[in-house]
């Protein structure tokens, strides 16, 4: 099978969670509802160098002071850990200042949460992350390179970005095999045979056989959740392929159960480097970075913290001492109250 991808319609991700994983041409939509049509492609970023620890760096609880101490202090021995960064990032939508200055980095095997209000950018930041949306202002790295503008044609190796949204976002009208193959139908020299033995492998590696030819109507929500999954964690396999991958989890866990989201929660470590998948096989996920709501999902599924308010971050720690912090926001937000510095 060979997609057309131009011919397909693949929506954007919004702040209600509508979206994809990343790596196709696509028409995007906006959340006032206007119509962009542009090409991506497969999110692989240029990654010039690499690491062989698999073990992050300690950070201790910090506000915002602490973080810029705590940067200027690492930034000459860090570089080489750093997967991703985000320095001084601004972005607006008309008259709204969403983004304002927000900076941190994600290391080589971390397994790093952004949590904040609701409206504070967090969904935003991923995209520019993952380079579907520019900055207005501000920079962001991959692997010490300065991200010239969104991901290019020309950017096509190193270090791989895959998204997974909130709603999964897979296409209706292809199979679940077409939907976790799809990357690699599009752009890879890959016989549909061996891209359909990959498949099966990838959705083994989260757990799910036979559904290779369903419908994705015919699933379940948390299924459908790791069918994203697989879609994300899917790739080639060309000898001596060492890229490192990160991945982008939007809400990965919003509107399931507790049980399914302990599923979910599970999954996304055991597809980490520092994890074994479904098959017993080690995680091939260099590190994550999830965007939450969820307390489960931060207490299992993450090892690092980062709180953005008001477009910027404002404390980030290990998870542990987020539910220690003394700091004003952190306390509002971990305890819901309506007293604090968050406003709604
Ligand atoms: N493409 C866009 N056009 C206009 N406004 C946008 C766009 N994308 C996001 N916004 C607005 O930017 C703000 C931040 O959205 P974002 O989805 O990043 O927030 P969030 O922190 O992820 O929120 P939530 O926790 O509720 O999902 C919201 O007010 C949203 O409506």
């Amino acid at each position: 099978m060979k997609v057309e991808i131009r011919s397909l319609v693949f929506p954007l991700v919004n702040s209600t969670g509508c979206s994809v994983i990343g790596p196709v041409g696509c028409r995007s939509t906006n959340v006032l509802g206007s119509v962009q049509e542009r090409r991506l492609n497969p999110m692989h970023v240029l990654c010039s160098s690499s690491s062989t620890s698999s073990s992050p760096p300690h950070h201790t609880a910090a506000d915002v002071g602490d973080v810029a101490r705590h940067q200027a202090l690492t930034e000459v021995d860090d570089g080489p850990e750093v997967l991703i960064e985000c320095r001084d990032v601004y972005k607006a939508f008309g008259e709204k200042q969403i983004l304002k200055g927000a900076s941190f980095k994600v290391r080589h095997g971390e397994a790093v949460g952004i949590i904040g209000p609701s409206g504070t950018g967090k969904s935003t930041i991923l995209r520019i992350m993952a380079g579907l949306l520019a900055p207005d202002k501000g920079d962001v790295y991959i692997c010490g390179k300065k991200r010239q503008g969104l991901i290019s044609d020309e950017d096509l190796s190193g270090l791989r970005i895959g998204l997974v949204f909130q709603s999964a976002a897979l296409f209706d009208s292809l199979t679940v095999r077409e939907n976790v193959g799809f990357m690699l139908y599009e752009h890879s020299n890959l016989s549909d045979e061996r891209i359909a033995e990959l498949v099966t492998e990838s959705l083994a590696a989260v757990g799910l056989k036979g559904v290779e030819e369903r419908l994705p109507s015919e699933l379940s929500g948390g299924m459908k959740k790791r069918v994203a999954l697989a879609r994300a964690i899917i790739s080639d396999d060309k000898p001596g392929q060492t890229e490192q991958e990160l991945v982008l989890y939007d809400e990965p866990t919003a509107g399931l159960d507790p049980i399914a989201s302990t599923v979910v929660e599970d999954l996304i470590r055991s597809v980490h480097i520092n994890g074994h998948d479904a098959r017993g096989k080690p995680g091939t996920i260099t590190s994550y970075v999830v965007v939450t709501h969820q307390h489960s999902t931060i207490r299992r599924a993450v090892d690092r913290i980062l709180f953005l308010h008001e477009g910027k971050v404002v404390w980030e720690g290990p998870t542990a001492e987020f539910e220690t912090s003394t700091n004003p926001i952190v306390r509002q937000f971990a305890g819901g109250s309506l007293q604090g510095p968050i406003r709604y």
